[in-house]
């Protein structure tokens, strides 16, 4: 059974269908990346699934339907990163990745308490993984983009939830913290753990996700292994463009490399 399973979803905002008639999986395990031009419907569908939108059609976690979970038990189950790297506190980078195990914790009014052993040890951990143990103790808004974009991945991580749900984790950061951060988070599926990322670097998505999903206009254009994704024809008919494709190390790369005329849209095609 998939951990995750989307059938007939549909959302509309302000009158417009921004995600059409869209069904996925993802299994244990398993990297599916979103993949699309700028408003395709790729925050959309991240959203829709943390249940943060109203949608039609059905979303299961585990077999259940996600929409009757109860709202703790569903933030320990999936941890959910939005795009963008708004932090309007300025407090310290130990006490915003803390906040990914709230959903760990009694009421506050209700005297949850302090941390326990558990709790510390998640937020050493994410801390480690995102590379930030030397932030620790530094105002999240005195940070740069790029580490600001590591101190709200760590809370995610701190989470410590069978299903991620990533908004475009590495568009900050510089290159060498993007393929450390692909690689965290595909250590994140080696261990068990599921991942819905949401990216523009292609090069990326082909090397470290199992599987995209191509979405243009809030439909499904393609899903299935990068290579069967990634075609010469899906890139100029859904983004325009022409790219250099070739293998290195037994992995497909895509360079995007120039603007062509765009054409007709394609039929959605899985692999
Ligand atoms: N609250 C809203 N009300 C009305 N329309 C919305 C709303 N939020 C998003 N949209 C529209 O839905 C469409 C999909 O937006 P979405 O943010 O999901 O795109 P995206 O693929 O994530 O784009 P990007 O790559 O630019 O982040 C866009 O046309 C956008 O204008």
């Amino acid at each position: 059974m998939s951990l995750l399973e989307v059938s007939g979803l549909e959302v509309v905002l302000g009158g417009k269908a921004c995600v059409r008639d869209l069904s996925l999986k993802v299994g244990e395990g398993e990297l599916l990346g979103l993949i699309g031009p700028n408003g395709a419907g790729k925050s959309t569908l991240v959203k829709a699934i943390a249940q943060l939108l109203p949608y039609r059609g059905r979303i299961r976690l585990n077999g259940q339907d996600l929409a009757r979970v109860e709202a703790r038990e569903r933030a320990r189950r999936i941890a959910y990163l939005s795009q963008g790297d708004a932090v309007q506190w300025p407090i310290a980078v130990q006490d915003l990745v803390a906040l990914g195990r709230h959903p760990y914790r009694g009421s506050w009014w209700r005297g949850a308490g302090t941390p326990g052993a558990e709790d510390r040890a998640a937020v050493d951990a994410a801390l480690r993984a995102a590379d930030i143990q030397h932030l620790r103790h530094r105002k999240v808004t005195e940070l740069s983009g790029g580490e600001r974009a590591r101190a709200r991945l760590a809370r995610v991580l701190a989470v410590q939830a069978p299903l991620i749900l990533a908004d475009e984790p590495v568009a900050a950061l510089d290159p060498r913290h993007q393929i450390q951060v692909m690689a965290l988070l595909r250590e994140h599926c080696n261990q068990g753990g599921s991942l819905i990322l949401v990216l523009h670097d292609l090069t990326l998505a082909s090397r470290f996700c199992d599987q995209l999903l191509l979405l243009d206009g809030g439909a499904g254009i393609a899903l299935g292994a990068p290579a069967q994704v990634l075609t010469a024809q899906h890139l100029r008919s859904v983004y325009g463009i022409r790219a250099i494709t070739g293998v290195h190390e037994g992995l497909d790369y895509v360079l995007p490399w120039a603007c062509e005329p765009r054409e007709g849209k394609s039929e959605m095609t899985q692999g």
